[in-house]
């Protein structure tokens, strides 16, 4: 065992809830508990993993200060591998912090963020990736982003970069014994190409889970998406629509909405950050002008713009100036206030669009907003997310680690096309496994791991 101190925190919201458990690890985990508690038996002879009813007593009054259910779980089959109790209060600030008061007492410190996954990961039950998926589960605001994170919990990510760094490893195993023992005399040109094949198919393993990056983080982050358009198409009234709340000041005013408008809505489980900005239009208006430069702005960073005109009038140069300036960006062309007479040329818009979806809607009316949510949808996610048991990557850390990696590895390639020396190429495949094994946190500084673990809960 790596850890000595028995350390607890209390591990649910702070606030007022029903039960508010206090948790303790360590290897005095269970005695300390047996110090407070009053039941019918002393925890330090329960089978393990069993809960109990008793009373909490300050053993320096005698006096019960709570009326709880203990649980005791021995290691090593426990969350963080060593010995942990669990004690269940009361909810309420006062009563929890009143027994973890108490347990500090006896000889117990109080934890630091995330220290009990960190216990876990040092113990050799989680590797770093797996801890880091605790994280993002607490974090995650979507079912979708949930699934990803339970999946790295269990370790999709991790078996995935195991088996690279066992195919590494094979390649230069292989590579030893062509050196060693060359049965042929063309034995350097032979372990050259056999590395550079090897290496060519870990690399496309690697591209292969970087495709994932793009979902991952749309599903962590939220799509940034910018609603966008001439003065008075409805790009308040479309915000308000999609997160059913009357956010957003909706006038007839042409020049309404002069600041960014943010917030965030679910759209069959794809967080979108919703960015309702002013009208784009030249204007003398000093606070119309701060706020259309804000609108280019967010532009400029969005992964989504839906691209508001107004089916009733004639395209102006104006709508035309906004297809110029959305440019790469995917988007979705909407032509609201369909409930009005068309005036927009279709022809005009299809040719503009240059393929992008086009969406008729009717705010007014409340038509066709399910259809564009489904747009959306099928924009991001073509198969769904959640179909099959791949890995995803979606942790920034580890998308930078995975192209460091790609990179190494093709460093390998190319000396191996070139032709160079078969050692110059494994030490470029020995320089991948150490950057993979930084993604499960085998070849990882200990500042990096404190790092890591301090940016968790207290009590995780
Ligand atoms: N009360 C309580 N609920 C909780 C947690 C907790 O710590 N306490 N968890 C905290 O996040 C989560 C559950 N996660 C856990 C993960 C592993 C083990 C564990 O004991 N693993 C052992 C043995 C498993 C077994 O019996 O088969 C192991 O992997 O060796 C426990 C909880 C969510 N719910
Ligand atoms: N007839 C009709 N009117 C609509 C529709 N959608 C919005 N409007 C009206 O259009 C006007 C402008 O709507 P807003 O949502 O404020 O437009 P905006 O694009 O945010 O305008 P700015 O903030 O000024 O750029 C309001 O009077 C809305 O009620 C629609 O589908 N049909
Ligand atoms: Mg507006």
């Amino acid at each position: 065992m790596y850890c000595e101190d028995t350390i607890a925190a209390i591990s649910t919201p702070v606030g007022e809830g029903a039960i508010s458990i206090v948790r303790l690890s360590g290897p005095e985990a269970i005695q300390a508990a047996d110090r407070l508690f009053a039941g019918k038996r002393t925890l330090s002879e329960v089978p393990s993993h069993t809960m109990h009813y008793g009373r909490i007593v300050d053993p320096g009054t005698g006096r019960t200060i709570e009326e709880a259910m203990v649980s005791v779980m021995k290691k090593p089959k426990t969350f963080t591998r060593e010995d942990v109790v669990e004690i269940n209060c009361h909810g309420g600030l006062t009563s929890v912090n009143r027994v973890l008061e108490l347990v500090l007492d006896q000889n117990v410190r109080l934890a630091e963020p995330g220290e009990f996954t960190k216990r876990a990961f040092l113990n050799g039950r989680i590797d770093l990736s797996q801890a880091e998926a605790v994280m993002d589960l607490i974090r995650a605001k979507t079912d979708q982003a949930m699934d990803v994170a339970i999946g790295q919990v269990e370790g999709t990510l991790s078996r995935l970069i195991h088996q690279l760094r066992q195919q590494l490893l094979d390649i230069l195993a292989a590579v030893e014994v062509n050196i060693d023992y060359p049965e042929y005399d063309d034995a350097e040109v032979v372990t050259g190409r056999l590395l550079r094949d090897r290496s060519i198919a870990v690399r496309k393993q690697v591209d292969h889970v970087l495709s994932t990056a793009r979902q991952g983080k749309i599903l962590r982050e939220g799509l940034s998406t910018a609603i966008i358009g001439r003065p008075n198409v409805g790009k308040s009234s479309l915000l308000n629509h999609l997160i059913h709340e009357n956010r957003a000041i909706v006038t007839d005013v042409p020049g309404t909405t002069r600041d960014i408008i943010e917030d965030y809505v679910n759209i069959h489980g794809i967080p979108l950050k919703l960015i309702d900005t002013a009208g784009i239009r030249e204007t003398e208006d000093t606070v119309e002008k701060i706020g259309v430069e804000r609108s280019r702005t967010a532009l400029k960073k969005a992964d989504l713009v839906l691209l508001l005109i107004n089916y009733h009038e004639e395209l102006t140069e104006g709508d035309r100036q906004l297809f110029t300036l959305i440019g790469e960006t995917p988007a979705i062309i909407i032509l609201n206030k369909t409930d009005l007479s068309g005036g927009v040329s279709i022809d005009a818009v299809e040719k503009l669009a240059a393929g992008r979806q086009i969406v008729r809607i009717s705010l007014l009316n409340e038509q066709g907003i399910p259809e564009l949510e489904e747009s959306i949808a099928s924009l991001f996610f073509k198969n769904g997310v959640t179909q099959n048991e791949e890995a995803y990557v979606s942790n920034t850390r580890h998308i930078a680690l995975l192209k460091k990696a790609r990179s190494a590895i093709s460093d390998a390639i190319e000396a191996a096309d070139q032709g160079l020396p078969v050692d110059m190429a494994q030490i470029d495949i020995k320089r991948t496994w150490d950057i993979l094994g930084e993604i499960v946190g085998d070849t990882v500084s200990d500042s990096l791991i404190n790092e890591l673990f301090s940016k968790f809960c207290l009590g995780k």
